[in-house]
């Protein structure tokens, strides 16, 4: 990989940015780098405004954290400018270093990958931004904040990418672990039988990488609060009385929203059909993401029409 020079063309495009940020009132600069800077230099040219670098891999934002830079990574370089952006961005208003509704200003290779030569001027829509902490704070729970983001981003990652091309459900029951194992049975074999705490635990990659690949076996995942995948391949099974869950919506959402309301345990549903999260709390949606492209579309709670009876 090789460092991006700080040559005048660079300078050039961050003054404008610079400019642009001041005239638009913006509250950042976000520049998508190909590769390490002179950040002393970029620093100094954008004086005093927030900036974001934002890069593929760790290494092309080298000495940027060192030099008080904020930095985020995609991991995408596949993909078109327009989705990595779109990424960079959800994932500022995720990690609140971007507030939502906030103007920002975006410095990228739009033509050339190996040097800046466009400038955009983006308002973050109240609307787009992938479930942020403060939403998943309002679920008032006792399975902490941060297991909880875990497995949403998870439930999101699999909505979004399924698995070898096919569109993957699957459901996460979080929280309340003796009480929801009472109302589970094994669907079919369990894949997690047997591994040790650490070869089960969400905050691990490489343990959420594993989950993907057998997320396509019928049933739930069963988490601990701590973030421990106690059994997987489960069939959870509650009390379906007084339920109301919107038309469309099968078995697992109804087993989801069921769970939900006979333990203190939250319902994470991944749709297999268009890849929607719906997270369920005593038996309701109360937090509904949509897959959007490479990214997703974060809505607030919208009334569904419940089915009519059961
Ligand atoms: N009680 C349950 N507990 C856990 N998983 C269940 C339960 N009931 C159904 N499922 C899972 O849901 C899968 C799909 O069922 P169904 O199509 O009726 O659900 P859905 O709510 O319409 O969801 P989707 O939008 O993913 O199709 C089943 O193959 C099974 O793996």
């Amino acid at each position: 990989m090789k460092p991006v020079k700080f040559d005048d063309q660079l300078a050039g495009f961050l003054t404008l940015a610079a400019n642009l940020c001041q005239e638009q009132n913006a509250s950042a600069v976000l520049v998508l780098l190909p590769g390490p800077t002179d950040w002393d230099a970029l620093k100094e040219v954008l004086d005093g405004r927030k900036i974001v670098i934002t890069a593929d891999k760790a290494e092309e934002v080298e000495g940027a954290a060192e030099a008080g830079l904020q930095t985020i990574l995609l991991d995408m370089s596949e993909a078109p400018v327009f989705e990595r952006l779109t990424q960079a961005l959800l994932t500022g208003v995720a990690r609140e270093i971007l507030a939502p509704g906030a103007g920002v200003v975006v410095a990228y290779s739009g033509f050339d990958s190996a040097m800046i030569d466009s400038i955009s001027f983006i308002r973050l829509d109240e609307h787009l931004g992938r479930l942020t902490a403060r939403d998943l704070r309002q679920l008032e729970t006792s399975v902490p904040l941060d297991t909880l983001k875990v497995v949403v981003d998870l439930a999101v990652e699999i909505g979004r990418e399924g698995r070898e091309g096919k569109a993957v459900g699957t459901m996460f029951v979080v929280g309340d672990t003796r009480k929801v194992l009472q109302h589970s049975q094994p669907a079919g074999f369990d894949p997690v039988r047997g591994y040790p705490r650490a070869e089960r635990d969400l905050h691990d990659p490489r343990v959420r990488e594993a989950i993907k690949e057998v997320a396509v076996l019928d049933g739930a995942f069963i988490v601990s609060p701590e973030g421990l995948v106690e059994k997987a391949a489960q069939l959870v099974d509650a009390p379906y009385a007084d339920l109301t869950v919107s038309k469309g919506l099968g078995a697992r959402h109804w087993a989801g929203a069921a769970i939900s309301k006979a333990t203190h345990a939250i319902a994470i549903v991944v749709s297999q059909s268009s890849g929607t999260v719906r997270i369920f709390q005593v038996g309701e949606v109360m937090l509904r993401i949509e897959p959007f492209r490479q990214a997703m579309k974060w809505k607030e709670f919208e009334y569904e029409r419940p089915s009519d009876g059961e």
